[in-house]
């Protein structure tokens, strides 16, 4: 269950916030769920403090990172900057930043390259707006997004990746996707992978679900077959629905 803060949470609100992680979560949940924070770069050194300090179970990582390694690339943040603080993870090509910063899959692309040129995992968007949902063509347009995002991706590399399959439509609007939408487009996602690398390597890797997932729906959500987890962005600001959220095995009847 990976927790993506968008532009919330300044580095007090973060600590108090992975304070009350770290508090709640016991390692019952985190040996049944791997939990996961992704605050905005300002937060990371203070996160990287508290989980170390308090030798926290919980991973971290960015919301984005540069294509380029080093030099002069004002604003921007490389994987040696992120993998420096400890950072496992890496969100590439969210559909913000595919949206605003008109992100391509070429550029997706680079981005998980330049993650695993780091050491550091990409968690990979995908998904599609209303109108291609509209008009049924979920499936194809999400699974072309998957061939050129991991254009260039090794099998040595895909054997980590994780996807994140999130409908633009579901992001922030209350509206979830039933979980047999997850499932057609989930489903689908492997299945490419299996044709990109092998079926041995498309079960391995984790397929994330994303777009208004909550404690009350996390449970049915991922009963699916294809559904490994969730990339939460609001309800994750809130600790006690997220640690609800990571204890959808344990306690499936409080998800309900
Ligand atoms: O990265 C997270 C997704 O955009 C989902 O956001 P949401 O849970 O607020 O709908």
């Amino acid at each position: 269950m990976a927790g993506n803060w968008k532009m919330n949470l300044n580095h007090l609100e973060a600590i108090a916030t992975v304070q009350k992680l770290g508090f709640s979560l016991t390692d019952e949940d985190l040996a049944a769920c791997e939990v996961a924070v992704l605050p905005p770069f300002t937060d990371i050194r203070s996160v990287q403090t508290l989980v170390d300090g308090d030798k926290l179970d919980i991973r971290y990582g960015a919301q984005d990172l540069s294509t380029a390694d080093k030099g002069a690339y004002t604003g921007e943040i490389s994987g040696a900057m992120l993998a420096k603080l400890g950072c496992t993870y890496v969100v590439v090509g969210h559909s913000e930043r595919r949206e605003m910063h008109a992100e391509t899959d070429a550029v997706v692309s680079a981005k998980a390259q330049a993650a695993y040129r780091h050491g550091l995992v990409p968690i990979v968007c995908v998904g599609e707006g209303l109108e291609v949902r509209q008009a049924g063509n979920q499936v194809e347009h999400t699974l072309a997004q998957i061939d050129g995002s991991l254009a260039g991706i090794t099998a040595a590399q895909a054997e980590t990746v994780v996807i994140a399959y999130e409908p633009v439509w579901a992001i922030g609007t209350g509206e979830v996707a039933t979980p047999a939408d997850a499932q057609e487009v989930c489903g689908a996602i492997r299945g490419r992978l299996a044709e990109l690398y092998s079926p041995e390597l498309a079960d391995k890797v984790r397929v994330l679900y994303g777009g208004s997932v909550k404690a009350s729906n996390v449970a049915a959500i991922m009963s699916e077959p294809d559904v490994d987890g969730a990339l939460i962005g609001g309800a994750s600001l809130d600790p006690d629905e997220f640690v609800a959220i990571a204890r959808f095995r344990l306690h499936p009847a409080d998800a309900s």
